[in-house]
């Protein structure tokens, strides 16, 4: 790959719609025009520079382009053509405007995000306001499903059930979960929104893979239910502009499948080169929104990247809209990539923010929460080495007699599990003032009593807590007063 004819590309800007060489020509038949008035500025001069590193199809990247975004019967068959959700609909106004060549729709693109961010736009925010939090579910623990990890090589199938390496080794003890007990809180609710796809997959209800344009039948469909999806959640896009990007042979795809149907994905750019990739487009579509598979997917896509692409980092222009997502998932606004490995690759895009994930080398991305309850248990551990917190003693029977006098008296070194805590009796706190009725000497309990209300004072003082007391009232009446209200 001539990596010196990227960085002489020309302006690869999402707001002025200037495609990717490598899209020039796939693009040649069906972006001849556009509604969305795309600018073809990129130069036929620098189609090299992004030579798909996967085999080219028989098919013509032309043909096919323009058929897909025309063919009803594709778009029929498409993997959301059914479902309720109605990511494919949009579909029907693809049909390109042969008289506009011109590419130059800058608004197209800058209104990209505002008009998402409007919400009378019923496809972008709207939906977005419908979102329904998924309850945090418990998970319970098992030991049984350690050491499943989402290793896998090759595109295809990706993750725990295709996955026949263990990821990166993590050793714990089998009998360490027999000390897990019940009042350790199982996970949070990340973790229980990823063990629970977890499980789905391992049961075969659910598989993540990663496909490019490689004229499979059923790769196809994918690939087009996901440009759908797309099309749907990304309203503002141009959706030629996202065909051409997800038939793209330089374009990857992770893809969550369920009932053979497309749940969502990302279509994102390997350049393996330069050891980043680029996230292109990122959806779920609109029902299944905020129910963990956007993590799991972006899991799944690191965990893909490293071990088969070689990549390092992830760049993307993201949504405003979609930025705490990014967050959420690893990314950053600074961005820490070298410029030289990165600046002439990426298209720009108006209304979005560069962001940045730096891939972990050894986390086992698609396996996290196994990983997070084994810390889980082992910090647990480590605290049962240092104290007794983790016993829980039968509460104190306060049983009162009728006429409220308590039956028994219990001492302070009676209580269960006090003494074992570490307490002795001559410790700060109730031992230093022997209850007023036990003891024998009444000067002694003031005296005791006294010194007790004196440093109250103080760490009241300290923590400016202002007390008013008359001029003339004295610390040692002041006293005095509480305790005869004490005794009273
Ligand atoms: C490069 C680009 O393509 S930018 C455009 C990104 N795509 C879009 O905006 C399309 C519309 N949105 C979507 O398709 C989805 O909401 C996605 C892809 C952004 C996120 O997928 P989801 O399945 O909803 O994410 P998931 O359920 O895993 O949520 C993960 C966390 O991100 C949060 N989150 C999800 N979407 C957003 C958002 N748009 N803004 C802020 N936070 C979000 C969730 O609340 C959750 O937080 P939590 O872990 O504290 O509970």
């Amino acid at each position: 790959m001539d990596t010196h004819s990227h960085l002489t590309a020309p302006n690869r800007s999402r707001s002025s719609q200037s495609p990717s060489p490598s899209h020039s020509a796939s693009a040649s038949a069906s972006a001849t025009s556009s509604i969305h008035k795309r600018k073809l500025a990129a130069a036929a001069a620098g189609d090299d520079d992004h030579l798909p590193p996967f085999a080219p199809s028989s098919l013509s990247a032309d043909t096919r382009d323009g058929a897909l975004t025309s063919n009803d019967d594709l778009e029929s068959i498409s993997a959301r053509g059914a479902d309720s959700d109605s990511d494919d609909a949009e579909d029907s106004d693809t049909v390109l405007d042969d008289e506009d060549e011109d590419f130059d729709n800058d608004s197209s693109m800058r209104t990209f995000t505002t008009a998402r961010l409007d919400t009378t736009n019923p496809a972008g925010s709207s939906s977005r306001n419908t979102k329904i939090k998924m309850e945090n579910t418990n998970v319970k623990i098992e030991n049984s499903d350690s050491g499943k990890d989402g290793g896998h090589t090759g595109t295809g199938a990706v993750g725990p059930a295709a996955a026949g390496s263990s990821g990166p080794g993590i050793v714990v003890k089998e009998d360490s979960v027999k000390i897990f007990t019940e009042n350790l809180q199982a996970s949070g609710a990340y973790s229980a929104r990823e063990e629970s796809l977890k499980r789905e997959e391992e049961a075969g209800k659910l598989k993540f893979v990663c496909y490019s344009n490689d004229d499979v039948d059923e790769h196809m469909v994918w690939l087009i239910g996901l440009k759908n999806i797309f099309a749907r959640q990304l309203p503002n896009m141009p959706k030629e502009y996202i065909v051409r990007l997800v038939m793209d042979r330089s374009h990857k795809s992770v893809m969550i499948i369920r009932r053979n149907q497309v749940v969502g994905g990302i279509t994102y750019r390997p350049y393996v080169s330069q050891r980043f990739g680029e996230i292109a487009f990122c959806a779920i579509t609109a029902d299944e929104q905020v129910k963990g598979y956007g993590t799991r997917l972006m899991n799944h896509l690191k965990q893909h990247a490293r071990d088969v692409d070689g990549l390092t980092h992830f760049l993307t222009y993201a949504d405003n809209n979609a930025v705490g997502y990014f967050i959420k998932q690893g990314f950053t606004k600074e961005i820490y990539l070298e410029k030289d490995r990165w600046q002439g690759y990426i298209k720009d895009y108006d209304g979005g923010i560069l962001m940045e994930c730096k891939i972990d080398q050894k986390l086992p991305y698609t396996d996290l929460s196994t990983m997070i309850r084994r810390q889980r248990q082992a910090i647990d551990e480590k605290i049962r080495e240092l104290s007794n917190c983790h016993i829980i003693y039968p509460g104190i029977d306060f049983q009162k007699k009728e006429a409220g006098i308590p039956k028994k008296i219990i001492k302070v070194e009676d209580i269960p599990g006090l003494r074992e805590a570490g307490w002795t009796p001559d410790q700060w706190g109730h031992s230093r003032f022997r209850t007023l009725n036990s003891a024998s000497d009444s000067a002694t309990n003031q005296k005791y009593l006294t010194a007790f209300m004196r440093s109250l004072l103080k760490c009241l003082k300290i923590t400016r807590t202002v007390i008013l007391l008359p001029m003339s009232y004295s610390l040692d009446s002041y006293c005095m007063d509480f305790v005869l209200a004490v005794n009273a």
